[in-house]
């Protein structure tokens, strides 16, 4: 089998590599498929185009208009993927695509193919390995359409019943506040799973209300004694801005993971020596927009309270010398 492996910058890539390897072989084994489609919030689109083109595959996205980054929407234009921008949020495309694909020999990319799950659950075996099969205490992901949450569970639970190691970590699902459906099923005791309406959120990745994977996501997290947490806009940006103070450089989603870790650090509930993995889904840079407004000061309602604005600053030397005077009297 061919497995194509590159760098997109995402961490489904390794679900969207088995895939398309897979397609790539029915292909040569003459199966009607003319190509792969998906429904993205961005990411997905990324590592589906990418993949395809390295096989020479058509590959097909549809896209929310205005409702990805630009660094995302060009990375399937680039990719010479067939792109449709369409006036409806992620969960019209997820319908649209379903329906599309089940009249044309076009084969479904989305997590809710087994064989993307199949290779996104080794992320969970890659964790396991760098803590040389020690098993963290607790791992937070993101989650959108919940591909993310169950892969995880799958590849921890085969590495127990391999005997590789003896429990599988404590997983939680972190969700943007305005895009929350599995948090208020979490809340209401797991009782029927209602779908909602997802609204704008900087976490644009995962701005679903009905997601595809819910059943197993429900299932992963019961079986995993599993929380799930939410993070407003505010929070997750001002998480974001302080990770990135420390040197890092992450997408909002990972902000909203972040948030989660804090809540239930100060609840209590992760222990101050527990040992905790957070799931980074995407680079930073897709998201320098947001950065930029957040650190511009321009998001309305935001206090945007690590705001780091460059000074303005006349090119003279005794202008320059009295603003560095000043931020240096500020730092240790
Ligand atoms: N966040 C995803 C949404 C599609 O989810 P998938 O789990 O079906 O791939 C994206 O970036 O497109």
């Amino acid at each position: 089998m061919i497995l194509y492996i590159k760098k997109t910058n995402i961490i489904l890539s390794t679900g969207m590599t088995v895939l398309v390897s897979q397609v790539n072989r029915l292909r040569k084994m003459n199966k009607p498929l003319v190509g792969v489609g998906c429904a993205s919030t961005g990411d997905t689109s990324a590592a589906l185009s990418a993949y395809c083109a390295a096989a020479g595959i058509p590959s097909i996205v549809f896209l929310p208009a205005n409702k990805i980054s630009m660094a995302q929407l060009v990375q399937p234009i680039a990719n010479g993927a067939f792109v449709l921008s369409m006036d409806t949020d992620f969960d019209g495309c997820m319908k649209l695509i379903r329906e599309i694909t089940s009249e044309l020999p076009i084969y479904l990319a989305n997590s809710l193919n087994s064989l993307r799950l199949e290779g996104q659950k080794t992320a969970a075996i890659e964790i396991l390995q760098q803590f040389d099969w020690e098993v963290p205490d607790w791992v937070i992901i993101p989650g959108g359409n919940l591909g993310n949450i169950y892969a995880f569970y799958k590849g921890f639970k085969m590495c127990e019943e391999l005997g590789l190691v003896d429990r599988i970590p404590r997983l939680v699902c972190a969700q943007a506040a305005n895009a929350n459906p599995l948090y208020l099923n979490y809340k209401s005791g797991w009782k029927n799973f209602t779908p909602v309406k997802a609204t704008t959120t900087f976490a644009s990745a995962i701005q679903i209300g009905d997601p595809v994977s819910i059943d197993r996501a429900v299932y992963a997290l019961k079986n995993s004694d599993g929380i799930v947490e939410e993070a407003t806009e505010e929070e997750l940006m001002d998480e974001m801005a302080a990770a990135d103070a420390t040197g890092m450089f992450v997408c909002p989603h990972t902000g909203v993971a972040l948030v989660a870790l804090r809540k239930l650090r100060e609840r209590g509930v992760i222990g101050r020596s527990d040992r905790t993995v957070v799931v980074s889904t995407a680079h930073g840079l897709k998201f320098s927009q947001a950065k930029i407004d957040y650190h511009s000061k321009a998001i309305e309602g935001m206090g945007c309270k690590f705001a780091n604005p460059p000074v303005e600053v006349k090119a003279e030397y005794g202008a320059v010398m009295d603003v560095l005077t000043k931020y240096l009297s500020n730092v240790s």
